[in-house]
């Protein structure tokens, strides 16, 4: 993205806000595939081979974009994400949250942004709290 965008000399357009919004508006045209169409299932198993290849290219200028906004950030999204997945595991262990959706908010979790203040398995229904102690 970074190469192409140099290529063309549309360093001056790709802005964080720019792209933040040009990424909500690819969200907006990848919910227009699935709009009106009621729950689907898993694999798309009805799907014709051009449905499916759309989906893909709006799935893709989704993630493109996210890419990019990434990089004009400073974010190591990679990095980033991986971090993210271990704070997910921390905040949702297996032991209490296998086979139920629920959130689970830590008590106390104090500003709660980023995962900070997960600690042990003191968790909350988030019904009756969540990660601003409201
Ligand atoms: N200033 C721009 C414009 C486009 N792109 C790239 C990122 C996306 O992957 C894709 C988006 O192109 P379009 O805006 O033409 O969007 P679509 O491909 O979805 O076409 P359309 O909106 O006509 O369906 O091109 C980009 O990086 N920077």
């Amino acid at each position: 993205m970074a190469d192409f965008a140099k290529e063309r000399d549309w360093d001056q357009f790709h802005s964080p806000r720019n792209l933040l919004l040009a990424m909500v508006g690819e969200v907006g045209e990848l919910s227009e595939i699935f709009q009106w169409k009621g729950e689907v299932p898993r694999g798309l198993p009805d799907w014709k081979g051009e449905e499916k290849e759309h989906l893909g290219e709006e799935l893709s200028d989704v993630l493109l974009y996210l890419v990019r906004l990434s990089d004009v950030c400073g974010v190591d999204l990679g990095k980033a994400a991986m971090r993210k997945l271990e704070i997910n595991a921390i905040k949702y262990p297996v032991k209490l949250c296998k086979g139920s959706s629920e959130k689970k908010t830590p008590i106390n979790a104090g500003s709660g942004a980023s995962g900070g203040g997960v600690t042990g398995s003191i968790y909350s229904n988030s019904s009756t709290s969540n990660s601003n102690g409201v």
